[in-house]
């Protein structure tokens, strides 16, 4: 699993990895959590969070459920975050920062909960790109997704916190699989140098 902030290179360093064959690479369902039948969840929790993070975070463990129980149908697959991911950083980002309501954790929690216990959702790495807050805030405003035009530069410094204190100071969640840290301030260049440097490693995790 690729894990890292908002627009910190997840999809890119995706993307150059489809490239090699015997890879399946699932990107974030973003398309669909922009359109739902016509809804758009992801603009309205950014417009409203008390009133959508419920809806929005609902739909985006279903989609990842949903994506973590497809078939293999290569030996190896990346996948853009995951349902821990949803759950532990961004629902845990709004409630704590005040604006999920106790009920809407407490029932969103139930359901998570619920499918960790029942489904098996087996992660052999956790790829973690790891950027600084404004480095995320550079690339977002280039990146210029209509929804994502309200995030201040503190959303992202919380989101980041969140990550940190999960993957690498292990402070609040058990993380479900070994951390494989790459830093990622640097431009595509040397990212790229970087993903064939770490090949190998991503690659053979399942054996
Ligand atoms: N190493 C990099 N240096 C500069 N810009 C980058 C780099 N990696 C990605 N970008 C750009 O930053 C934006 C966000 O990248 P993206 O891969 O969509 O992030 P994520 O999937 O993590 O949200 C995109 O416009 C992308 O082209
Ligand atoms: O559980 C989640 C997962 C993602 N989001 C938001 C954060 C971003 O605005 C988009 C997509 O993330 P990228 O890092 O650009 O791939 O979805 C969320 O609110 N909750």
């Amino acid at each position: 699993m690729t894990k890292g902030n908002i627009a910190s290179g997840k999809t890119t360093c995706l993307e150059y990895f489809s490239k090699t064959s015997d890879i399946e690479v699932l990107t974030e369902p973003v398309s669909k959590w922009r359109n739902v039948q016509g809804c758009n969840p992801l603009g309205l929790m950014y417009q409203d969070p008390s009133r959508w993070g419920l809806t929005l975070q609902t739909y985006v463990q279903l989609t990842m459920l949903d994506r973590h129980v497809l078939p293999m149908s290569t030996p190896v697959r990346m996948m853009e975050r995951s349902i821990y991911s949803a759950k532990y950083i961004f629902a845990e980002n709004l409630y704590k920062s005040g604006k999920m309501p106790e009920v809407d954790f407490a029932v969103l929690s139930e359901w998570f909960e619920w499918i960790i216990k029942n489904i098996a959702i087996p992660v052999d790495l956790i790829v973690y790109l790891q950027t600084s807050p404004q480095t995320c805030y550079e690339r977002l405003k280039q990146r210029c997704r209509d929804e994502e035009k309200v995030i201040p530069l503190e959303y992202l410094e919380s989101i980041h916190n969140l990550y940190e204190d999960w993957l690498i100071h292990h402070k609040s969640f058990e993380v479900p699989a070994p951390v494989l840290v790459i830093p990622a301030d640097h431009d595509l260049k040397k990212m790229l140098h970087q993903y064939e440097e770490n090949r190998e490693k991503i690659l053979m995790a399942h054996c």
